[in-house]
């Protein structure tokens, strides 16, 4: 296979094990170029590992990951970061003694190519330019001068989706994106999801809230004790008895 016929993300045989602990076991999972899967299973299932695997803030101790058919499971963050691959976390990974405007422009320059110190150049007409693109892009240019601390939880949600696509990744891994969001700013922060992957992003999010994955995802995959138990549609995944045993019965 080429790489341009490859699949965004490819995890084969993926297992995880830690102090005789089985977390995560023979993990097959592929991911279509500019499709949507989201990933859902009851809590300790696995899926925040198995995003973190994937990224490579943890590393497997069994099987691959591949990204556009590249091995990258020896690859660090930063290198796979390179490679395409953006992820924000459960936590928020923002900057809360700065400015919204200030947080992407430090992304952005982090971002660019040969960056030694993102700090002395951040404030560059280009630099400040394109961080205020991204933020209208994610509908947060109006609060580009507040302080990030005193931002709403949505709209710092919104922000890190900003910090994330500073990067022009071509994989974007989200970790629970709505955790902590007020139900007010669910539907925005839904639709600007929507409106990335329909831009070309591949995303792969892990979310709990089961009318934004089958409003959002074009298949779902369901971890439960650290194995897959199931992938499919909407569709296909919610009409699954062992799925409605082991998790949709709650959910739904
Ligand atoms: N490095 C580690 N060392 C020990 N245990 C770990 C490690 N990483 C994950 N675990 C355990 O693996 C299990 C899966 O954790 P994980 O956070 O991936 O689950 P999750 O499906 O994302 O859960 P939640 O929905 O609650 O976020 C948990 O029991 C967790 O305590």
């Amino acid at each position: 296979m080429s790489p341009t016929d490859a699949p965004a993300v490819q995890v084969g045989e993926l297992g995880f094990a830690v102090g005789g602990a089985q977390i995560l076991t023979e993990i097959d999972l592929t991911i279509a170029r500019g499709e949507l899967l989201a990933i859902i299973g009851p809590n300790g299932a696995g899926k925040s590992t198995l995003v973190n695997m994937i990224s490579g803030v943890a590393r497997p101790t069994a099987g691959q990951i591949r990204l556009d058919g590249r091995d990258v499971t020896g690859l660090s963050v930063r290198h796979r970061a390179r490679a395409g691959m953006g992820r924000t976390f459960q936590t928020s990974s923002l900057f809360n003694g700065l400015t919204t405007v200030q947080n992407v422009c430090f992304a952005v320059q982090s971002a660019a190519p040969g960056a030694l110190n993102p700090f002395r150049r951040a404030s560059s007409r280009s630099v400040i330019d394109q961080a205020m693109q991204l933020l209208e892009r994610v509908g947060m240019a109006a609060r580009s001068a507040w302080p990030t601390a005193a931002l709403s939880h949505g709209d710092k949600r919104k922000l890190e989706l900003a910090v994330a696509m500073a990067r022009r990744p071509s994989v974007l891994l989200l970790d629970e994106p709505m955790a902590g969001v007020a139900m007010e700013d669910v539907p925005s922060l839904v639709q600007l999801i929507a409106d990335l992957n329909r831009d070309g992003v591949t995303v792969c999010m892990v979310e709990h809230h089961m009318h934004v994955v089958l409003g959002l995802a074009d298949r779902i995959a369901v971890l439960h004790h650290g194995r897959l138990l199931a992938v499919g549609t909407p569709a296909e995944v919610t009409a699954n008895p062992e799925v409605r045993r082991a998790y949709l019965g709650d959910a739904l």
